[in-house]
């Protein structure tokens, strides 16, 4: 049998979508959401996207890192499901419930509640997760957000000159971490725009990172490095628009596209 597969992306962060909705797909296991991630030997992307009916909500969405692990969220994947969906929709993940909206800048997606407990991060041990005292080889006080899935927001003065890719793994992989962590490194703009890298667990750096985005713009705006409200936060593959409301909930608004639609053989992967 040969399964369908959609393949799509959010300012370059790029996924293989699978729809169980209403068809029999192979069950998904981490070793097969590796293979099918392999931009070698498999089709390629950064995240295994797998759609799944859902009680609760039009869809439930899983999420499979290009490492096979299964993860809570990812924002730049929401707007994409988002855009498949074609109107305003309830979608259920494990890092919660997320509603979408179709508008004219591509898709507006309630991404709930930011948490800055340190047990739900989560950390290893307490630490004030406004500035934590810690560092790596010129990394320092960060600060740690949960949005359904753990983020660690580094400011620094050049995301150029940062070396994320020595560090962004040390960094995923600290034993202060137990869930590992999404390394974002920022440089402040102006009081509405901040610039941004992202290390991503489980995958390395992307284009792009949703989730990523909003840590980074509620951890500038909890700091008081920006203004509360609506920043641009611009990402190697393009700009998304953050709103952190006086309601506690954080808007993404973005693009998402479909680049192309095709076929695989699960016997191709022996996983
Ligand atoms: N690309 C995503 C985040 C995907 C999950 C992340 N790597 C994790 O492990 O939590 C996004 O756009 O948010």
């Amino acid at each position: 049998m040969r399964v369908p597969f959609i393949k799509m992306h959010g300012l370059g962060n790029d996924f293989v979508v699978l729809d169980a909705r209403d068809r029999d797909v192979p069950m998904m296991t981490n070793r097969l959401a590796a293979a099918l991630a392999d931009r070698k030997t498999g089709i390629g992307c950064d995240q295994l996207i797998l759609l799944e009916p859902s009680d609760r909500a039009d869809v439930r969405m899983r999420i499979f890192n290009a490492d096979g692990s299964e993860v809570e969220a990812c924002g730049n994947a929401t707007r994409a499901i988002g855009l498949l969906l074609g109107k305003p929709a309830a979608i259920e993940t494990l890092g919660g419930m997320l509603a979408t909206n179709p508008v004219d800048a591509g898709v507006a997606v309630d991404m709930g509640e930011p948490r800055f407990d340190w047990d739900s991060i989560p950390l290893a041990y307490p630490l004030d997760t406004l500035a934590m005292p810690v560092g790596w080889d010129g990394l320092e006080s960060p600060g740690a957000v949960n949005v359904g899935n753990p983020h660690v927001v580094f400011f620094v003065p050049d995301t150029a000159a940062t070396a994320l890719e020595q560090l962004g793994p040390l960094i995923e992989h600290d034993p202060l971490f137990p869930a590992r962590i999404n390394v974002n490194v920022a440089t402040i703009v102006s009081r509405d725009e901040i610039r941004l890298r992202v290390w991503e667990r489980g995958v390395g750096e992307t284009r792009a990172c949703g989730t990523g985005a909003c840590a980074t713009a509620v951890a500038a705006m909890r700091r008081g490095l920006v203004d509360r409200g609506t920043v641009t936060v611009r990402l190697p593959g393009g700009p998304l628009q953050i709103a952190w409301g006086a309601d506690n909930r954080i808007t993404m608004t973005g693009p998402a596209t479909e680049s192309f639609r095709g076929t695989f053989d699960p016997a191709d992967y022996d996983a």
